[in-house]
């Protein structure tokens, strides 16, 4: 691979789409399968190089704005031993998680400190040599909703990296190689985020589609996409890895228990793919199933105590309309999914939106099962040039 970083006017902008977990939330961290799609909401990364000794970098959702020295970044490569082989990505060690997060302070949030940490250590390897650079990341997502912010976090920012530094061609961008390394690497940075994690958020995000998901093995789901989901965001923020590790303190104090449960998600998935890659299945059929289906996948996941009285008043609303609701990522606060089938009439849509949002929380009504990640700039090349006006207002 090349790596002569020689233009000077270097910039590139991709971006990644958020996800939704329509059923297999936590049971998908056991090896169970999953169903989820991506969604039209997207975080974007811009990397640009500087010349004044700096990495800087912006975080406008976060409110955060930080430099390093490169010389002090420089020192801990060298210091930390971190010889890097790109095709083998590798987690964070206690000992570079320490030095970086020593680093970085002080810091507002918890949220800041993940996300810091993140980007110094996908910087610190995917750097084949570590220059002055800005990046700056924005997102449509909210953060720590349970739409995978974090991933499309890690999974823009590796890809415009990994494309900046001459790892990925421009023109191979969207190639099976290029993907699997966005995706690898992306999976690090969610390690740094979740502890944990099944992978599914990342590979959602880089690869798009609706797709059902068993141990790192994708099934793309071609006619999921005419299907219409409503999400509401409780607004009660919540933290997955602190989820997922409550989930785990469960499953290690009663396995007895608890693998059924997670047997019984593993087969509302299983059934759900079925329902999307057999030709000859009535639509009506489908709608009963999933009606029914994402009643029972939530009360499943409340059996594993990642409600929240906010969920439950959601659940409540849109279930005396009609619709069906369930949890959808890590739970304990976050966002929720309903149903909307074709038949529903549009004024009783409307006017359960309205009830949600007149009780505080917030509804989106966006696409799902587009694309994954995407490339929009490099240098002074716009990719596709109806993007270049959006650019612009994203990156002002
Ligand atoms: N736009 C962003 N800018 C900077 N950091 C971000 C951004 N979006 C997400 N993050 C990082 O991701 C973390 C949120 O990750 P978390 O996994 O808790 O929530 P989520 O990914 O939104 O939900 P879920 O994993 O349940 O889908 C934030 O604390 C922050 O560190
Ligand atoms: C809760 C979880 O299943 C989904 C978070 O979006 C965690 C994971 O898959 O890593
Ligand atoms: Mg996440």
């Amino acid at each position: 691979m090349i790596n002569n970083n020689n233009n000077n006017n270097k910039i590139v902008i991709t971006s990644a789409p958020g996800k939704v977990i329509v059923f297999g939330e936590h049971a998908v961290v056991y090896g169970k399968t999953a169903i989820a799609s991506s969604l039209g909401l997207k975080c974007y990364s811009k990397v640009e190089k500087t010349n004044n000794d700096v990495v800087h970098l912006y975080l406008p959702n976060l409110q955060l704005e930080k430099t390093f020295s490169i010389n002090e970044l420089k020192t801990i490569k060298s210091t930390m031993n971190m010889k890097v082989d790109i095709n083998n990505p590798i987690p964070i060690s206690d000992e570079i998680k320490n030095k970086l997060t020593e680093l970085s302070q002080p810091l507002k949030s918890f949220a800041s400190e993940q996300a810091v940490l993140s980007f110094l250590y996908l910087y610190l390897c995917i750097a084949p040599e570590i220059v002055s650079v800005k990046i700056e990341v924005n997102s449509s997502l909210p953060v720590g909703a349970g739409l995978g912010s974090s991933a499309s976090y890690a999974v823009s920012l590796v890809s415009s990296l990994l494309t900046f530094f001459n790892y990925i061609a421009k023109d191979n961008f969207t190639d099976k190689k290029s993907l699997k390394l966005i995706n690898d690497w992306a999976f690090i940075g969610e390690k740094i985020a979740h502890g944990n994690p099944s992978g599914l958020d990342n590979s959602v995000s880089t690869y798009g589609k609706a797709q059902a998901f068993t141990k790192g093995e994708l099934t793309v789901l071609e006619n999921f996409n005419s299907f219409r989901f409503i999400l509401t965001n409780t607004n009660v923020p919540k933290n997955t890895k602190v989820q997922v590790q409550n989930v785990r303190n469960l499953y290690n104090n009663y396995p007895n228990v608890v693998n059924p449960i997670l047997d019984s998600i593993h087969n509302i998935g299983e059934r759900c793919k079925e329902l999307f890659t057999s030709e000859n299945i009535e639509e009506e059929k489908i709608t009963k199933e999933l009606k029914d289906m994402i009643d029972i996948n939530h009360y499943l996941l409340c059996s594993l105590n990642i409600s929240h009285e906010k969920i439950e008043k959601i659940k409540q609303i849109t279930k005396n309309y009609g619709f069906h609701t369930k949890i959808t990522g890590a739970g304990g606060g976050g966002c929720l999914l309903t149903y909307i089938p074709k038949e529903s009439d549009e004024k009783i849509v409307k006017n359960v939106k309205k009830e949600l949002e007149n009780n505080g929380f917030t509804c989106y009504d966006t696409i799902i099962g587009g694309e994954g990640v995407q490339i929009h700039r490099f240098n002074d090349e716009y990719i596709n040039k109806e993007d270049e006006e959006q650019l612009k207002v994203i990156f002002k």
